[in-house]
């Protein structure tokens, strides 16, 4: 099947500054990309050279089959950025017509105001409207041109947890129709959900790029959690085979590679550990394990 994006030996730098180094990957129709790292990774100008805002320093770039800048693909692409669009002193509803009025097959106008869930906030003048409203805004800016390929910075930030959780379901929905989206999120829990391949950025390069059951496999670290009231440095002299993650009140969690080795340093005190569980690793705690390692 025919890549929507070739990124090909991308670098860049910033006044002598590496940011990204030979960067890789295809990207195939109806893909969610969860782009994550941590902040200052590169996930921005990563996708702003998609775009063609700020040139590659080294390497190629094409979406469609064309460089970025084309003119005849900017008809197939939404794009919904981190910060706001600047044009305060209008209501959402006119930004809306404005935007799809660049478009040659935009959405019908109630159609996207029923995709971003805008209800009642459409003739808000955007100076007056909430973080979370103004997210759902942009959201409907984005889709307003009925694209192709989408790309969402930081979609769910400010939003309230019901307007998150209809805003992925909503993703998942345009995935399904075909629909190809780039997400960077900070909310890894709901890029684990959502995302169906994960490209992960660290030290200018992609340390990681697959399914998340391949990352998961790839830091093949096991979850033991238990709650015990002992206290954390008898816990501590009991455990050799794991690294404690956290320990909030009597909740202990702790990573491993060998989780049996872990529950068997536990027995002799088994009487004082409850709630017992052996889980994979989430995205989240991945991400924080991988981001330590070299800082
Ligand atoms: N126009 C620019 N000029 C100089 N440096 C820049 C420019 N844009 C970004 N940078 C630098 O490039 C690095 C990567 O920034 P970028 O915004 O792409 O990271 P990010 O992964 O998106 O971070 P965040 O998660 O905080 O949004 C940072 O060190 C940033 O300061």
């Amino acid at each position: 099947m025919t890549a929507i994006i070739q990124v090909t030996n991308v670098s860049k730098q910033f006044a002598q500054k590496s940011i990204l180094s030979h960067i890789n990957f295809d990207v195939a129709p109806g893909e969610i990309i969860g782009l994550i790292g941590k902040n200052g990774a590169g996930k921005s100008t990563l996708i702003n050279m998609m775009l063609g805002l700020t040139e590659p320093t080294d390497g190629k770039i094409t979406l469609f089959g064309q460089a970025p800048q084309s003119k005849t693909i900017k008809d197939k692409i939404g794009v919904m950025f981190q910060d706001s669009f600047g044009l305060d002193r209008v209501r959402g509803s006119e930004l809306i017509q404005l935007v799809r009025s660049y478009y040659s097959h935009p959405l019908p106008f109630s159609e996207v105001v029923k995709l971003a869930a805008l209800g009642e906030n459409l003739t808000t003048m955007v100076t007056k409207m909430s973080g979370g409203q103004r997210r759902k805004l942009n959201f409907a800016l984005a889709m307003a041109g009925n694209p192709e390929l989408l790309f969402l910075d930081e979609p769910t930030a400010g939003m309230d947890a019901n307007s998150r959780y209809d805003f992925w379901q909503q993703i998942q929905q345009l995935s399904q129709a075909g629909k190809t989206i780039i997400v960077t999120s900070h909310y890894l829990e709901e890029i684990e959900d959502v995302a169906s391949r994960i490209i992960f950025l660290k030290d200018h390069h992609v340390l990681y790029d697959g399914p998340l059951a391949g990352l998961q496999k790839s830091f093949t670290h096991t979850i033991v959690e238990f709650d015990s009231s002992l206290p954390e440095a008898q816990i501590a002299a009991l455990i050799h085979n794991g690294d404690l993650d956290s320990h909030n009140q009597s909740h202990y969690v702790f990573v491993t590679e060998d989780a049996d080795a872990v529950v068997r340093e536990l027995t002799p005190e088994i009487a004082n550990v409850r709630n017992l569980r052996i889980t994979q690793q989430s995205l989240d705690q991945i991400f924080r394990e991988v981001i330590k390692e070299g800082d």
